[in-house]
């Protein structure tokens, strides 16, 4: 694939929050692919993933998406390239689920009060995430599965080229974790790019196109499914005996805990 259709890329990045550091990280992400980063818990897989989404400033390094240095542009533009589902989000005041998922077309709109901005596109939104009839629900009174299956419309809705999901599999049952896999793996195939944490290794070696290993802060593996996960790599990153097979059908990695 050409340099052209990579579509972030950060360089040598550095960041450090006194006790904990993320060093030198090169992730590259292309157009339409989907890329997973998975490691142990504290590995800092939600700080590279703040990073990128510049909720955190690194200390060191740069991150591009598009080409375009992501500290020289506003924020509104950033939101036009990137969606962030954060692992948690409790917002400081009641919001409807139709708000909450309305919030990510804010970079297209002057304010937040000039009423409904696009319903079709807030109907496909919460439709894909099966959550139609919820659009009137307070999010504070929906289940934990319900509001990350929200936050996965808000970021459909944003429509930005490229979608970054904190803990992809995060409170949701396994066959929701595979529905919302799902619905990724269809916007990578339209040309959709999609970067994920996961701590569930075996939907990330069906959905991804390419991982990276990361611990302690460092990325110390990198490549295709097939390549990442082996049972000597996941000794190495979890310190955990597992075995890996392959699936009869489709040959993805499986991991046998
Ligand atoms: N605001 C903060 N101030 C200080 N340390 C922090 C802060 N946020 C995270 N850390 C520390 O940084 C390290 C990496 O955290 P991070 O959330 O990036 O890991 P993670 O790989 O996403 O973990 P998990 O799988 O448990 O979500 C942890 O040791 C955490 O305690």
């Amino acid at each position: 694939m050409s340099l052209s259709s990579v579509v972030l890329k950060t360089k040598n990045l550095n960041f450090s929050y006194g006790t904990f550091s993320v060093k030198n990280i090169n992730i590259s992400v292309k157009k339409g692919s989907f890329v997973g980063i998975i490691g142990p818990n504290g590995a800092g897989k939600s700080t590279i993933l703040k990073l990128i989404s510049r909720i955190l400033k690194c200390d060191d390094g740069t991150i591009e998406v598009f080409g375009n240095d992501i500290s020289h542009i506003s924020r509104r533009k950033l939101a036009s390239y990137i969606s962030f589902v954060r692992q948690e989000f409790s917002p400081a005041f009641e919001f409807k689920v139709r708000e909450i998922v309305e919030m990510g077309g804010l970079h297209r709109k002057r304010s937040f009060f000039s009423g409904y901005e696009n319903k079709n596109k807030l109907e496909e939104a919460l439709g894909l995430v099966e959550l139609s009839d919820f659009k009137e629900r307070y999010f504070s009174t929906l289940s934990g599965g319900e509001q990350r299956r929200v936050l996965i419309a808000r970021a459909l809705y944003q429509g930005s080229p490229i979608i970054i999901v904190d803990e992809l599999t995060a409170h949701l049952d396994i066959s929701q974790a595979i529905h919302i896999a799902e619905i990724l793996k269809k916007l990578t195939d339209s040309g959709k790019s999609v970067l994920a944490a996961f701590h569930n290794i075996n939907i990330a070696a069906k959905y991804c196109d390419y991982i990276y290993g990361l611990k302690d802060g460092k990325l110390c593996l990198e490549g295709v499914p097939h390549k990442v996960i082996t049972s000597e790599n996941f000794k190495l990153l979890y310190n955990s005996k597992v075995e890996v097979i392959y699936h009869p059908k489709n040959n993805y990695p499986v991991v046998l805990y």
